[in-house]
């Protein structure tokens, strides 16, 4: 049997169907570009016979010039009608779409409560729509409702159906688990009993992830025999989802050598996914398996101290054939070997056998102890092993920091900051306005810092965080705030911890700050040491 999977993408169309996704026919359009560029071979953009932003997308897609092939959704003609009449059907027509998706009911209890019509009239709704469909020369693919609870309430007449369909010549016939609620080896063996009868049916598969088993069951179904593959990227959809293709495609690629978007464009899954999150504007969990950013991140010693000898030790792929990376994260669950690793990667030599470094990893311990939290700050984490490690100059001592906060009746709240910082000997002193207390002091350090350090124009603030880390200690909690700091090319995280919120984020800033003025604390010890310029560093160094 061929090895080749079809790889069906429905985030367009199902994944908008889930809480929280919502598309506009430009971000539809972006997405289709970048599912194109993944390799996947049919693209499902929404329903013409829906909304306006649908009839959009189809008729600005072909402008693309994509290879994949884009499908457009509907369902079977409406009961006691005529197919060639059916406003749904015509809106497919009219899109454009080289192929059409076409829903059908599959559970005889669907037709007669959902639809209130009989079996006999449901088989002639589909056969009618689709046999109308492939005669305006579309491909076909009809998506059989609830294929397996109708299987298992009534097989003669879920067959019935896909056999209906197949009579008026559609292309592919797919089974769905609508509601998410079959198991992998009900799937496997129900696909396979369809495949034994109607070996000449081109078979996919469409699962829900109502039991956590949207991709298991999929796997099953193409071990049983389906070639087509429908799911989306990071399985939004309906409640809890669709079959979430970058778990999917690599299973079935790397683990059970189908051949599905071919091994240089499986590099490009998680530049995908993470495109797509940021598209849609959903969070993407950090677990997500193969693509989540912590899907290669080591934490316990145990695990580092062995990723080092091997990272065969705790990996199950190699992290870069799905486009993804090895991470070693530091925290209290660190032992000697997550620091090395961290050490190794910034440059600095550093040997656990010395005393001085076992004092920075006690250190680093402790300051988790007290709430930091190293592995979301990784440049306050750098910061630290290069001062222990007697890498930095500081270029600036901190002295002092005031704020006022006022309210006037019927005005707007105003923050006023005043920083006192002593910069290459010299005493200076600002004060600033913001929007907030935290704003006002960024601009009170940037004003005092910018005249000696030009670069910090290049850099701002584009992350605030801050979590309350003993709620049962109420106000005198302490606080935990993390930033996230960008220049044109890089983004870094710093972490403060404090019982007040605003000298937490003081700290934070200003580790912010001495991070972004990296290269020049390297280039100024270099100097002082008597370094050639050749072997000083880059300005901004991270
Ligand atoms: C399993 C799935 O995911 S299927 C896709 C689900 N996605 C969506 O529903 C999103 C897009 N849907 C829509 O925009 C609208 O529901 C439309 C335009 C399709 C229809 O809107 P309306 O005409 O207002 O109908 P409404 O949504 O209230 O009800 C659905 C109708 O479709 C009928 N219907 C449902 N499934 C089918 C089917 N497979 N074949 C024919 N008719 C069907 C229902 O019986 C009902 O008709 P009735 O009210 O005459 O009994
Ligand atoms: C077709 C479809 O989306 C489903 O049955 O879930």
């Amino acid at each position: 049997m061929s090895k080749s999977i079809s790889i069906f993408d429905t985030t367009l169309r199902d994944g908008t169907q889930g809480e929280g996704v919502s598309l506009s026919a430009d971000d539809k359009l972006k997405i289709a570009k970048k599912l194109d560029e993944l390799g996947v071979s049919y693209i499902e953009g929404g329903i013409p016979g829906s909304n306006s932003k649908d009839i959009e997308f189809f008729k600005r897609v072909g402008q693309l010039g994509l290879n994949a092939k884009i499908t457009a959704f509907g369902s079977t003609r409406r009961k006691d009608s005529i197919a060639d009449q059916d406003a749904n059907l015509n809106r497919i027509i009219e899109s454009g779409a080289q192929a059409a998706t076409l829903v059908g009911k599959s559970w005889d209890f669907h037709v007669h409560t959902a639809l209130q019509t009989t079996l006999e009239e449901n088989l002639a709704m589909i056969y009618d729509s689709v046999a109308y469909l492939k005669r305006k020369g579309l491909e076909v693919i009809f998506d059989a409702e609830h294929f397996f609870d109708g299987y298992k309430n009534n097989p003669e007449y879920a067959v019935a159906v896909l056999k209906k369909a197949k009579e008026a010549g559609a292309d592919w016939l797919v089974m769905c688990d609508t509601n998410g609620g079959t198991l992998p080896h009900e799937i496997g063996s129900i696909v396979a009993s369809f495949h034994a009868s109607v070996p000449d049916a081109n078979l996919g598969i469409h699962t829900h992830n109502d039991c956590e088993l949207a991709v298991a069951n999929t796997l099953s179904a193409v071990q049983a025999g389906a070639r087509q593959v429908q799911g989306t990227i990071n399985g939004y959809g309906e409640r809890c989802g669709n079959a979430n293709l970058c778990s999917i495609i690599p299973n079935l690629q790397l683990k059970l050598g189908y051949e599905c978007i071919g091994e240089e464009r499986l590099k490009q899954l998680t530049n995908t996914a993470r495109y797509v999150s940021e598209i849609a504007n959903v969070n993407m969990p950090v677990n997500q398996p193969y693509v989540g950013n912590a899907a290669f991140a080591h934490k316990g010693g145990i695990h580092v101290s062995a990723i080092l000898r091997d990272s065969r030790t705790y990996e199950h792929i190699v992290p870069e054939w799905v486009g993804n990376k090895q991470r070693v994260l530091v925290s209290d669950l660190a032992g000697q070997s997550n620091i090395v690793s961290k050490a190794q990667d910034m440059g600095l030599d550093f040997d656990p056998a010395n005393e001085q470094s076992r004092k920075v990893i006690d250190k680093i311990k402790d300051l988790e102890h007290q709430g930091y939290t190293f592995e979301a700050a990784d440049a306050s984490l750098e910061l630290l092993l290069r001062e222990a490690g007697g890498e930095m100059k500081e270029l600036f001592t901190f002295e002092s920091f005031k704020m006022l906060v006022e309210k006037t009746a019927g005005q707007p709240v105003m923050s006023e900051a005043f920083v006192k910082l002593n910069v290459a000997g010299n005493n200076v002193y600002t004060a600033a306005e913001g929007n907030g207390p935290v704003n006002a002091l960024d601009n009170a350090l940037r004003k005092a810092l910018v005249q000696y350090f030009p670069a910090i124009k290049e850099m701002h603030l584009s992350d605030y965080k801050v979590r309350v880390l003993d709620e049962k200690d109420a106000t005198a909690a302490k606080v935990r705030v993390l930033i996230e700091s960008r220049d044109i090319n890089n983004s870094w995280n710093t972490v403060g911890v404090s019982g007040n919120v605003i000298e937490a984020s003081w700290e934070a800033l200003v580790d912010s700050m001495r991070y972004a003025l990296l290269g020049q604390a390297l280039n100024e010890r270099d100097a002082a040491q008597e370094l050639p310029a050749s072997e000083q560093r880059g300005l901004v160094n991270h």
